[in-house]
């Protein structure tokens, strides 16, 4: 099934939003398949946003990753990577709408809680990245009272 791969931020970890964001994901069905806290440094930090390497915000967006731990996940389920954008929110949290992850919790881009991969292949890309020990293999005795 289709997995993404989300980030609790370290400004996330800080305020004390980590079961909160947790239970979002979870509430909605998915299902956890890889989990850690963890501090990244910085060469790691600039290879997860490579793409943004051009961007006048790049240092400073590298600075806040490193800046303290971060959690790490796998999160599985049907339009996983689509859905988990949802239910983040825009990134710039003053456009996210109220019931999502950056709308509710979140002021400022810079500081906006939570990242979450874009497509399917960014996700695998970010998955091989973040988690080179692989992931646990479970499936959850729930499935077919959440899957038709
Ligand atoms: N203009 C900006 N100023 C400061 N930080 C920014 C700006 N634009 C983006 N960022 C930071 O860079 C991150 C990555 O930007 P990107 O455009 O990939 O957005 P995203 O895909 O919604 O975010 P993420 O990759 O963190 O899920 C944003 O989440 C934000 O923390």
């Amino acid at each position: 099934m289709e997995q993404t791969f989300i980030m609790i931020k370290p400004d996330g970890v800080q305020r004390g939003l980590v079961g909160e964001i947790i239970s979002r994901f979870e509430e909605k069905g998915f299902y956890l398949k890889g989990l850690k806290l963890m501090t990244v440094e910085r060469s790691f930090a600039e290879k997860h946003y490579a793409d943004l390497s051009s961007k006048p915000f790049f240092s400073g967006l590298v600075e806040y990753i490193i800046s303290g731990p971060v959690v790490a996940m796998v999160w599985e389920g049907k339009n996983v990577v689509v859905t988990g954008r949802k239910i983040i929110g825009a990134t710039n949290p003053a456009e996210s709408a109220p019931g999502t992850i950056r709308g509710d919790f979140a002021i400022e881009i810079g500081r906006n809680v939570i990242h979450g991969s874009d497509s399917i292949e960014s996700a695998r890309k970010e998955i091989a990245l973040w988690f080179p020990e692989g992931i646990v293999d479970w499936q959850s005795n729930l499935h077919p009272w959440i899957y038709e």
